[in-house]
């Protein structure tokens, strides 16, 4: 399994005591695309920060591509979220005065791996697999939302990560880029093998996705 959580439980104690993620207990396969969803305040996002490794003050296990990862410590917990995890967000948090290909090689350059040369080329690369790579060299502030959004994705590649963790990438979208964003994942996730965590408020997105996790007030109440 690419993703396993055990028994996750969440409180925020301020300003007061509220149990706000209650026994989740998921998986993601290797190759899966799995779609959450669940009314607005049911903790969607809670939990994604969490599985993200974002967030580490939870109880529960959470294991990635089956290793146990929730008691590592956060220099670790840095490194495995850069090698490993994709994030894609509603909004593309694109540094605007940066161009697009910089925008794509930043994570890249955070985890310090490759030289600068092997970047630029992983980035164009990345570009051309999303159908912008002519858009590269252009400030980030210049595309439309729906380019903005597959720079967002190629940047959420760079470092060809196990799996893709979105958190209502379609959200900010009309139905034409949205559709369009949903076959990328479509074809990431068929072509190479990628697997993927999206959280959406979109029925028909949610559809076409492998497996849907339904959440209620904190809880899964069904994983299919
Ligand atoms: N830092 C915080 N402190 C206290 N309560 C919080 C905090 N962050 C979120 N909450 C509450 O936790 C619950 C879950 O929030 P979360 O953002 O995870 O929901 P969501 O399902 O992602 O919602 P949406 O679909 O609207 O984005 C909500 O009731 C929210 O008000």
């Amino acid at each position: 399994m690419i993703l396993e959580t055990k028994n996750i439980n969440k409180h925020f104690r301020k300003p007061v005591n509220f149990h706000v993620l209650k026994d989740i207990s998921l998986w993601v396969d290797k190759g899966e695309f799995v779609s959450v969803m669940g009314k607005s305040g049911c903790g969607k996002s809670t939990l994604l920060y969490i599985l993200s490794t974002m967030d580490t003050d939870y109880e529960g296990e959470l294991f990635l591509n089956d290793e146990l990862i929730s008691d590592k410590t956060h220099e670790e917990l840095a490194r495995i979220r850069n090698e490993m995890i994709g994030f894609v967000f509603q909004f593309h948090y694109l540094l605007p005065e940066f161009t697009v290909l910089e925008n794509v090689m930043l994570p890249a350059e955070k985890l310090g791996f490759k030289s600068r040369k092997q970047i630029e080329a992983d980035g164009m690369e990345k570009l051309a697999l999303l159908g912008i790579e002519n858009q590269a060299h252009k400030k980030a502030n210049m595309l439309s939302g729906g380019q903005k959004q597959r720079v967002s994705i190629a940047r959420a590649l760079i470092n060809d990560p196990k799996i893709i963790m979105g958190d209502e990438p379609t959200g900010n979208l009309d139905s034409k880029n949205s559709d369009n964003v949903f076959e990328i994942f479509k074809e990431l996730n068929e072509k190479q093998d990628l697997s993927l965590l999206i959280v959406t408020h979109d029925q028909d997105f949610a559809k076409k996705t492998d497996r849907t996790i339904l959440m209620e007030d904190g809880r899964i109440i069904k994983h299919k």
